[in-house]
């Protein structure tokens, strides 16, 4: 029997509206889902361990020769995000020189709170990648974590300072911010643009079921986080799921600062497969060659 596909999945619940249909098998699958960390999925899409996955918008920019962008998916905001947020023992302008904690579980975040708070604070940390703990470990100032445990720690409210880098962004430049993408590895669209054309065409279908039932989700998600449906239905109406023209702009924008800063060598390209706008589940899944 062939291997199926392997469809890269973030392990949060911010993307449940996009797999929405897929969860539930409402479409015919005929791949695997394997979740992760963004992290852990930028590492399995370098790998060539997944054919498509979401991965963080910097993986993309920092290897995006390898990689062809998904049309309309992406993890966006327009202001707050809710679930990536930097924490501090001290006022942001305090910063420098001090001792900060990134999660290891991100890129774009990681590469972004950098840049907002040497932008907007006037402050350069001292940055090490480490887990996300209840606590400051002693002598650390800072700490970003996302996703879900960004949630839980934000629902705790333990931390003096706190900023949301989807909201920091936005004061800063004015545009949408897009954490995240979906995209397919260029060596399997070169082999097989059929199995990349059906995987796009059921992450958009069932995205689209997702974003109308989002009582549905809240209901499943209260579960996972420490939050009410209430204030769950008010952070999933914040996450944008679209790459649309704004949120494009956004992505060039934050590759522009990255390439400013050094952290990218060159400037990336925004590279799409062709199509977008199906709304119907394609029809049987091709095989993995
Ligand atoms: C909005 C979020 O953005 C995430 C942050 C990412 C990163 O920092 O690399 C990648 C994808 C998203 O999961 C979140 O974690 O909730």
């Amino acid at each position: 029997m062939p291997d199926l596909p392997r469809l890269g999945r973030i392990r949060y619940i911010n993307v449940l509206p996009i797999y929405y249909a897929i969860d539930r098998a409402i479409c015919p699958n005929g791949f695997q889902v394997v979740s992760g960390t963004p992290a852990e999925l930028n590492e399995q899409m370098r790998g060539g361990f997944l054919e498509v996955s979401a991965i963080s918008s910097y993986e993309y920019g920092r290897r995006f020769r390898d990689y062809l962008l998904l049309p309309e998916l992406s993890i966006s905001t327009v202001g707050d995000v809710g679930s990536v947020l930097f924490f501090s023992r001290l006022p942001f302008q305090r910063l420098s020189g001090r001792e900060v904690v990134l999660s290891a579980a991100s890129a774009t975040s990681a590469a972004l709170v950098k840049v907002v708070l040497a932008e907007l604070y006037g402050a350069r940390p001292l940055c090490r990648t480490g887990a996300v703990t209840d606590q400051f470990a002693d002598g650390v100032c800072g700490m970003l974590a996302i996703g879900d445990e960004a949630l839980r720690l934000r629902a705790r409210g333990i931390y003096p300072y706190f900023l949301d880098l989807g909201r920091a962004w936005h004061d800063l430049t004015g545009l949408p911010f897009v954490f995240g993408v979906w995209a397919a590895r260029r060596d399997v669209w070169e082999r097989q643009p059929d199995l990349v054309t059906y995987l796009h065409r059921t992450l958009v279908s069932s995205k689209l079921q997702g974003c109308n039932a989002l009582s549905d989700i809240c209901r499943q998600a209260t579960a996972q986080v420490n939050l009410s449906e209430a204030e769950l239905l008010d952070y999933f109406q914040k996450l944008k799921y679209d790459l649309d023209a704004g949120q494009q702009e956004g992505l060039t924008a934050f590759f522009r600062y990255l390439h400013r800063y050094g952290d990218l060598p060159e400037m990336p390209e925004l590279r799409f497969i062709p199509g977008g706008q199906e709304t119907a589940f394609p029809g049987p899944p091709p095989q993995l060659i």
